[in-house]
């Protein structure tokens, strides 16, 4: 359906200008070369919506953002975890109550094991509220139509009118994204964060999955500890909520500048708490680079195995002038055959180079293949490999391995192979409902978090007891 929306300029406030330093930053910044951006039909009408969109009520708020970035200087610092996942392209149809909420859960679920796993704080960030535009390979697809490029630039529907990029979904975006993340508060807040529930699922979990008792050990670890808590009469109110952020792709400038705010002198893209360079736009002399330089949100990039340890420590110098540990996270995406030997010399080139930044692993998005079906999938053992590689790495040259970032769903979704569940080619048919790329399903995320956790516990003889 295409909506139609009459957008009186002339009534919209006078929102207050830019400082004339940024202003010219700003103007610089989009004047560069942008990859990836829709072609939409009618630049006056997508002036008129960006328009709108600078005069609503931003979705998060600077101080929120401040946090996180304390949060991620933690991480960068070795004193926490990351841990960031939801869908690959959230839409609009599925912003729904029970899809949102299955996966904060999954999302608690897994930092309740990785919290025992790292025996650190781990600090949670949705790929939700705002996950609506995607890159693509191609303009087009297989039947020759414009691709899909998310929610907020077109619509799934196989035919040309469907595909046709429409500004008004940058509104239904917004609109879509300040619901979610209401929604991701109001649960986050109260009961579903509470850690005995959380941890009661993990054990219903271990109970049914068909590796439960690999992960037997580890659940019955978490649970003494939880039981000793409580006989000491901790009780705390800390354990009942969480804070939960919220991140996706700046990937659209149309929407992200208008969603650009000043508070006290600096400028936020308060459209998400932290938001991530792609791999396909992250050059160095391009806009989302320049962009991303200009705000005071904690910013990620993600690199793929092209990425030279120069390009690496190029990027953290234009995106971290001001060495602000954890500002940037490097998400690494390198394949599980890759991993051991590229990320070795980028880390040590950046670490050298004297800036704090977070090492993420990103282990679906080099790991993806075309099953003989004709699905596009991933295979768990490879993405399992690929944070094991990672984790490997790191422990060579004594860094911080900071963190994960998935594609996941709270659903009994199929559409990676194996895990515990064992979903083969033939199974990926029955519920295979992603927009984009492939998700891990419920059960593979959690299976994803005890090996994870079980990797940190060998790495930390200490802790094995
Ligand atoms: O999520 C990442 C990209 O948008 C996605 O992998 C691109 O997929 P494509 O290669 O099918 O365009
Ligand atoms: C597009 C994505 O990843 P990448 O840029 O690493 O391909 C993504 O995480 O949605």
């Amino acid at each position: 359906m295409n909506w139609t929306v009459d957008i009186p300029v002339e009534t919209l406030p006078d929102l207050p200008p830019l400082p004339p330093h940024l202003r010219s930053a700003l103007d610089d910044a989009l004047s560069r070369p942008a990859l990836q951006q829709p072609s939409w039909p009618d630049p006056d009408y997508t002036a008129r919506v960006r328009a709108l969109l600078e005069s609503v009520p931003p979705i998060t708020v600077a101080t929120e953002v401040d946090r996180l970035q304390e949060r991620l200087a933690s991480v960068a610092r070795g004193e926490a975890f990351l841990l960031q996942g939801g869908d690959c392209a959230e839409t609009f149809v599925d912003n729904t109550e029970p899809h949102i909420r299955g996966t904060i859960r999954t999302l608690l679920q897994m930092s309740v094991v990785l919290t025992y796993g790292t025996s650190m704080p781990v600090v949670k960030v949705g790929r939700i509220a705002g996950q609506y535009a995607k890159p693509r390979s191609s303009d087009t697809d297989a039947l020759g139509l414009p691709s899909y490029r998310g929610d907020m630039v077109n619509a799934f529907e196989a035919t040309p009118e469907a595909r046709r990029p429409d500004p008004v979904r940058m509104l239904r975006a917004y609109a879509n994204a300040s619901a979610a993340l209401n929604l991701t508060r109001a649960i986050t807040g109260a009961g579903l964060a509470d850690l005995h529930h959380v941890h009661e699922w993990n054990m219903d979990f271990v109970a049914e999955s068909a590796a439960g008792e690999r992960y037997e050990r580890v659940a019955q670890d978490i649970d003494r500890s939880l039981r000793f808590m409580t006989a000491c009469g901790v009780d705390d109110s800390s354990l009942r909520t969480v804070e939960m952020y919220c991140s996706h792709e700046m990937l659209v400038l149309d929407y992200e500048r208008a969603m650009l705010r000043l508070d006290q002198g600096r400028l936020y893209d308060l459209s998400a708490h932290q938001l991530w360079i792609g791999e396909r736009t992250r050059q160095l002399d391009g806009a989302h680079v320049a962009f991303a330089s200009l705000i005071a949100n904690p910013v990620g990039v993600k690199i793929g195995p092209t990425t030279t340890p120069q390009d690496a420590v190029a990027l953290v110098e234009q995106l971290d002038p001001h060495r602000v540990d954890g500002r940037v996270t490097l998400v690494s995406r390198m394949g599980n055959d890759k991993v051991r030997d590229t990320l070795g010399p980028i880390v040590e080139a950046v670490r050298d180079s004297g800036h704090l930044v977070v090492w993420q692993c990103d282990p679906m998005h080099a790991n993806t293949e075309e099953s003989p079906s004709g699905y596009k999938t991933r295979r768990f053992d490879r993405v399992v490999d690929e944070v094991k590689g990672f984790f490997e790495v790191h422990r060579r040259l004594g860094t911080h391995p900071g963190g994960i970032h998935v594609e996941h769903t709270g659903e009994d979704v199929t559409e990676c192979l194996g895990g515990a569940q064992d979903i083969s080619d033939e199974m990926l048919g029955s519920r295979y409902e992603t927009a984009c790329d492939p998700r891990l399903n419920t059960q593979q995320s959690l299976e994803l978090a005890f090996l994870v956790a079980e990797m940190l516990r060998e790495e930390r003889p200490s802790a094995r007891a």
